[in-house]
């Protein structure tokens, strides 16, 4: 499958064009607009967020509530267009009102992007590397997400880190621990939805940040279950199932690290530690007692859960002005902003958890391709006994 998407922050819509879904899977609406919601919510988002109501809107490839094989165009109306219509002009303006940029915001891709482009209005950048664009890559993934369900493989994602202040689960479902203690834990509900923050301590911390005119940054973790062995591959460098991931991971605005399984860790601990030795038994066959490696080896499913964890810097738009230089006249100045968020962590696990969707829905049908549920379905079954029997 590929796809591709259009749009900017302020313009009218944002559109996907998904290539490659097989036939015959359910597809419910209701379920990727349930996830849009959590995408917009999380404590720290700013007044943009007031404004928009984002909902997909499926103009093809889909009938009767099942996919046909043929692309399927997403669809998500930007609310705040209506305040930018004229800015946002496909025609020629030549009016004041239509607010040229000329001051490149640090931390953002304003300056590059406009070196690069050869623009001297920085709009032309700005309206495209915002993160507005994650609104529609989640409905994305939240559609290939529902591909993954009938064969079991269900991800969920939280927050662990806002500022430094460490989520309690974060360790527990990291480290050693094994499939069924994970789904355990998760019964237990130990895991946040990330919408809500795991403590006060957190919120505490975002309020602190935003009352000095500052934002935050953090850490979120990503889970999926279900996998079988055997996603991805270690044959070249490109269908590594880990370099994809992490690829996915850093592709979402303002990520600046990616860890699987014990991640950095790995640097102060001795092989012992940090290896899951193989076992096997009549009724489970090949397992793991621990899951260090999270879930991949050799580019590779092991068939453990996949942890993933991803790192976003503190959002760059601040209150407290960056300094930085006009584009025009060459003079320093102090940036003013109208809105922004000040934290965007929680909604950006939402993000993180549907861009793994998409690269696990990928390696699903790369390794049990077909055109239609029923031939893909047979392949996964074959496969199934293959490991059962091995
Ligand atoms: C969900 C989400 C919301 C964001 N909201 C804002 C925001 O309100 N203001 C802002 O300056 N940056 C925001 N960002 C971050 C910028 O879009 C990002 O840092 C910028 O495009 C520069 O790219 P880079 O950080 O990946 O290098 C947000 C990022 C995400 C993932
Ligand atoms: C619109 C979204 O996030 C936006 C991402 C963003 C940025 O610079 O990345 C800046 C803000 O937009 P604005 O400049 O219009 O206030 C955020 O609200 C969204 O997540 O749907």
């Amino acid at each position: 499958m590929r796809f591709l998407t259009a749009g900017e922050s302020h313009g009218p819509q944002l559109t996907a064009i998904i290539e490659g879904v097989p036939s015959g899977f359910s597809i419910s609406i209701e379920e990727i607009n349930d996830i849009l919601k959590k995408r917009q919510g999380g404590y720290g988002r700013g007044r943009r967020m007031e404004i928009e109501n984002d909902q997909v809107q499926i103009k093809s490839g889909i009938r009767f509530g099942k996919t046909t094989g043929a692309p399927i165009t997403l669809v998500i109306e930007n609310k705040d267009y209506s305040h930018w219509k004229k800015i946002m002009s496909v025609d020629q303006v030549d009016d004041e009102s239509a607010r040229r940029v000329s001051k490149p915001r640090p931390g953002h891709a304003d300056l590059n992007g406009g070196l690069k482009y050869n623009h001297r209005d920085l709009r032309n950048i700005l309206e495209r590397s915002s993160a507005r664009e994650t609104a529609i890559r989640v409905a994305v993934g939240a559609l290939v997400k529902q591909l993954l369900k009938p064969y079991g493989i269900i991800l969920m994602s939280h927050v662990v880190n806002i500022g430094g202040i460490q989520s309690k689960t974060f360790i527990q479902l990291s480290v050693d621990r094994s499939l069924e203690q994970l789904q355990k834990q998760i019964e237990q509900s130990e895991v946040r939805c990330a919408e809500e923050i795991e403590s006060n301590l957190m919120i505490k911390k975002i309020d602190e940040a935003k009352e000095i005119g500052d934002s935050i940054g953090g850490i979120v973790e990503v889970v999926a279950l279900g996998l079988p062995i055997g996603l991805g591959s270690h044959v070249h460098w490109d269908l590594k199932l880990d370099g994809k991931i992490a690829q996915s991971i850093l592709s979402i605005q303002a990520f600046k690290g990616v860890e699987i399984g014990m991640g950095f860790k790995v640097a102060n601990l001795p092989g012992s530690m940090v290896h899951d030795e193989i076992l096997w038994s009549e009724e489970k066959g090949f397992y793991r007692s621990t899951n260090r490696a999270g879930g991949i080896e050799g580019g590779m499913t092991t068939g453990e859960p996949l942890i993933v964890r991803g790192v976003m810097k503190p959002i760059p738009t601040l209150y407290k002005p960056l300094q930085s230089v006009d584009i025009d006249t060459k003079e320093a100045f102090a940036a003013s902003i109208e809105r922004s968020d000040a934290c965007a962590v929680p909604a950006a696990s939402i993000v993180a958890e549907h861009v793994i969707a998409w690269e696990l829905a990928n390696a699903f049908f790369e390794k049990f391709s077909g055109d239609s549920y029923e031939e893909i379905t047979h392949q996964y079954q074959i496969y199934k006994e293959q490991i059962r029997k091995y």
